[in-house]
Formats: structure tokens, C-alpha cells, sequence
């Protein structure tokens, strides 16, 4: 793929980079969208770059999701190797297969009380459904009409507005309700002091994927997919096009193995 000069340019700096960690959303940035969240699945081109970049020394390729942990790895079909982190934040799978939610039982009642506002809402509506995530809900409105859309989004504030410390995440044709506020910014440097990165490299598609872009450094390279503002450094159309970044990265990383030091 051809990337502009300065991306180009930006990529090679930072394949030089002694400890380098790839960060990568999921939805829209390494897997198109579909209707189905659990048929998502990133393009095998995105897929065979990451695996070459899990391969190199030096370097850690991580997901940070929106999604809840298990339907992350259910999706994802990543190795071991690959660092995960679930609903924007919350949940944590770094080198062991356990996944870190300190969870108490007054946390998770109000999750049950938030569920049951939210599931009488959906109900309303055509087309539209929940997600249930550990510490909140997803509410998806992707096949309701844009009225019926429009209609859920007021209603579900409107039903949680007496819930206090209720974090609410709008995404592409979805509405997320939280009972914990962490973000992809706060994931973003906690992988990269897991890790001790170097250089970052992350790349995503929607709104919170903006916390992440806005703690990246002056060493480090925000890429977005899609059109839109933006604080990454650089922006390319599509999966696909994020698919030819990363193999450019995986291609300039493997050439540091046979450049003399
Ligand atoms: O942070 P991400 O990895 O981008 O996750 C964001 C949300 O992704 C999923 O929903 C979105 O993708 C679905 C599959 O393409 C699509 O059907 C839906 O309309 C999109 O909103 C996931 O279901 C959510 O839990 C994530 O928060």
C-alpha cells in the first residue's frame, strides 16, 4: 500500500524504536462493521500483520475494545501473546489468562438495577437490543429506524438520569452505559508502563478511541480510520487501508533485525 511521505516517514521512525507497542482497537479499525457483533472479525490481511509483529523481539501488540473481555476473545482469535483490554477499559487480560474486574457485590447490583432500566427501554423499540457487559450495557440501535434510534437514545437518558457516577459512551449506532469511568487513555498508559514501550503506535475508529490518541506522545503515532476530527497525527479510510499501515509497520520492524547496529 502507499502511504503519504510523511506517514511513511513517521512508520520508519518508529519501527526504530527499541521497545515498540502496537495498540490497536477492534470494531471498525481492524474488523469492518456488521450487523452481528459476535460475527465480527478483523480482515485476515490485519490479522497476518499483527502475527508478524507478535513475532518480532521487542515488540507487543495489544486490543483495547469496547467490547466486554469474552466477546473480545471470542472475536479477536488472538494468541496468548497479544495483550487485551475490554469495555473501554475496565478489563484487563496482560500475559495470563486471568482477567483482572474487581468487582463488589454492591457494584454488581447496580449493574443488575441499570440492566432492568435499560432491557424495559430496548423493549420498547423495534430492533433494538442490549449488550450486557460486566460493569454496564450496551444498547444497539444498528437496524432500528434512525426515529426509533433517536427515540431510544432520549428514553435510556432520561431512565438512567437518577443513577449516580453512570459513565455514557455514544459509538456508532450504539449507546453505552457504565457503571465505571475508566477510558482507553487511562488503558492506553497503563499498557505502555506494562510493556515499557518506547514508542506507541494505536490506531481506532470512534470517539473513545480519541481518549487514547490524546495521551500519545511526541515519540508515538495516532492513527484514525475513518473520516472525521480527529487528534491522531493521521487519519486512512478504512480497515483496509489500517490493514497496509500495519504491514508497512511489520515490514519495517523486521528490517531492524538485518540493519547494523
Ligand atoms: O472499541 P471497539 O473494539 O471498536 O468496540 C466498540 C463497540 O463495538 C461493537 O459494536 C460495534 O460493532 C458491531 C460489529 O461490527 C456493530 O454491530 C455495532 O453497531 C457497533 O456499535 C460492540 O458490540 C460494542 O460492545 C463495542 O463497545
Amino acid at each position: 500500500m502507499t502511504v503519504s511521505a510523511a506517514l511513511a516517514q513517521r512508520l520508519t521512525e518508529l519501527a526504530a524504536t527499541p521497545r515498540l507497542l502496537v495498540a490497536l482497537d477492534f470494531d471498525g479499525t481492524l474488523a469492518p462493521e456488521v450487523d452481528d457483533p459476535e460475527n465480527a472479525r478483523a480482515l485476515p490481511e490485519a490479522r497476518a500483520a499483527i502475527l508478524r509483529l507478535v513475532a518480532r523481539p521487542d515488540t507487543r501488540v495489544a486490543l483495547v475494545s469496547g467490547r466486554a473481555m469474552a466477546s473480545l476473545q471470542h472475536v479477536a482469535e488472538a494468541p496468548d501473546s497479544v495483550l487485551l483490554v475490554g469495555s473501554h477499559g475496565v478489563e484487563f487480560r496482560l500475559d495470563s489468562p486471568d482477567v483482572t474486574l474487581d468487582q463488589s457485590e454492591d457494584e454488581r447490583k447496580q449493574v443488575g438495577r441499570l440492566g432492568d432500566v435499560l432491557e424495559a427501554v430496548a423493549a420498547r423499540f423495534d430492533q433494538v437490543w442490549v449488550e450486557i457487559k460486566p460493569a454496564g450495557f450496551a444498547l444497539h440501535t444498528r437496524l432500528a429506524s434512525d426515529e426509533d434510534s433517536r427515540a431510544t437514545h432520549e428514553a435510556a437518558l432520561a431512565e438512567t438520569a437518577h443513577i449516580d457516577g453512570l459513565t455514557v459512551r455514544e459509538g456508532k449506532n450504539v449507546i453505552e452505559f457504565s457503571l465505571r469511568s475508566a477510558t482507553k487513555g487511562d488503558a492506553l498508559r497503563h499498557l505502555a508502563e506494562f510493556t515499557g514501550a518506547t514508542a506507541v503506535f494505536y490506531a481506532g475508529d470512534d470517539v473513545t478511541d480519541e481518549d487514547a490518541f490524546r495521551v500519545l506522545g511526541p515519540a508515538d503515532l495516532g492513527l484514525k480510520c475513518g473520516l472525521g476530527a480527529t487528534a491522531a497525527g493521521f487519519s486512512v479510510a478504512n480497515p483496509g487501508e489500517v490493514a497496509g499501515v500495519l504491514a508497512d509497520l511489520a515490514s519495517l520492524r523486521e528490517e531492524q533485525a538485518i540493519l547494523p547496529s
